[in-house]
């Protein structure tokens, strides 16, 4: 990930409402600007598109967009925003819509290839088609290549799968993970789907009433025991994992990862040498202080306890436990903890109940 490449300071005022946010946010990868409806997502990131007049500063890889004393229109900033709606030329082939955003920018400027864009979202069979015979997933894609097109330093898109149906979004969110790892530009996406976070997401900046509450690597971020996202039933972390072994006569996929390894139920959309997101719930993790093998639970990791924050909700105590560097949580029945003595550094054993591919 690189270092800071965006930096946001701004303060908007709507009667009733208030902006108010610092961000410093990495150069690539998908940065997930995540709350409840109202939060001020759309908001900001309108203020950094320059199509919401705010107070602040604004920096972009070292060049300022806005100052006390500047502020670059929007069509003076080279970024690219993708909608919920696709806006597409209706009296345009595919092609053509993807060449219009391309042609907007001088040909020795022009920073992603045709056939990269095209590759990427899957568009080489639809080129010849019209944007009436597309369906609504096929317009997002192609809305999203011809926004790349234009060779923008930033990508911003907010909710572009909230107009699609169920199906359609779990068939347009593999070209979206495509782009966050060939896109050497940094993508900063408006979302209040906790399922479309977990899946795409590098960075997170968590909102709530017009302020920032959380934000940075979204898999340390999730494992927070402070809990600033308030997930509660759904507290856990997401482990970045690569297949490496089959289990063949048992189903079973192994996924390893920087501290251990899980066994899941074999998906076929899962090759050896893939990687993969695989969610592990707080309520889904015990701990025990020696290795049981005399049990059912196939998932066993050696952790040590990082962290142990008690009564988090009353009764009930969030442990942040790391296999090797992978940070898992635990969640515990406060007497439970106490029983156990847990201290920070102290090895123990997790015992995974439950774990799920993200998808
Ligand atoms: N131009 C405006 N004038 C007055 N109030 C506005 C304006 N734009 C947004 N607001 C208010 O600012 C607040 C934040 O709105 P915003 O659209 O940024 O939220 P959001 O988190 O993107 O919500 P959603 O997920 O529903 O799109 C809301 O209370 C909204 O009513």
């Amino acid at each position: 990930m690189n270092p800071t490449a965006i930096e946001a300071r701004f303060i908007c005022r709507f009667p009733g409402f208030e902006l108010d946010v610092d961000l410093k946010l990495p150069g690539n990868g998908i940065t997930a600007l995540f709350g409840h409806s109202g939060c001020g997502k759309t908001t900001l990131l309108r203020c950094i598109a320059g199509l919401q007049q705010a107070q602040g500063q604004l920096s972009v890889f070292g060049t300022p967009w806005q100052t006390d004393t500047l502020f670059r229109p929007v069509h003076q900033r080279p970024l690219a925003y993708v909608f919920q709606e696709t806006h597409l030329f209706p009296h345009l082939s595919v092609r053509r819509n993807l060449t219009f955003g391309q042609r907007r920018v001088p040909a020795e400027q022009r920073q992603i290839r045709f056939d990269d864009a095209v590759s990427w979202l899957g568009l080489a069979h639809l080129l010849e088609r019209m944007p009436a015979r597309l369906s609504g997933g096929e317009r997002q894609r192609v809305a999203i290549a011809r926004a790349i097109l234009t060779s923008p330093r930033l990508l911003l898109m907010d909710e572009p799968l909230s107009a699609l149906d169920q199906s359609s979004k779990q068939e347009i969110l593999p070209y979206l993970e495509r782009l966050r790892d060939h896109l050497a530009i940094p993508m900063i996406y408006v979302s209040h789907s906790t399922s479309e976070v977990a899946r795409l997401a590098n960075h997170i900046v968590m909102m709530d009433n017009g302020r920032v509450i959380a934000q940075g690597p979204l898999q340390e971020t999730l494992a927070r025991v402070d809990q600033p996202f308030r997930l509660e039933e759904d507290a856990g972390v997401l482990v970045q994992a690569t297949l490496d072994a089959l289990d063949e006569p048992w189903h079973l996929a192994r996924f390893s990862f920087d501290g251990g390894s899980l066994w899941l139920r074999q998906d076929p959309r899962f090759r050896h040498g893939d990687q993969a997101r695989i969610q592990v719930l707080a309520r889904d993790v015990s701990i025990a202080l020696t290795e049981h093998r005399d049990q059912s639970i196939q998932n066993l990791l050696p952790a040590r306890v990082d962290h142990v924050e008690t009564d988090v909700t009353p009764g009930t105590t969030l442990v942040r436990l790391l296999a090797g560097n992978t940070p898992f949580l635990s969640r515990l029945t406060s007497r439970s903890a106490a029983q156990l003595a847990l201290t920070p550094g102290q090895p123990v054993w997790l015992q995974i109940k439950s774990v799920a591919l993200v998808d």
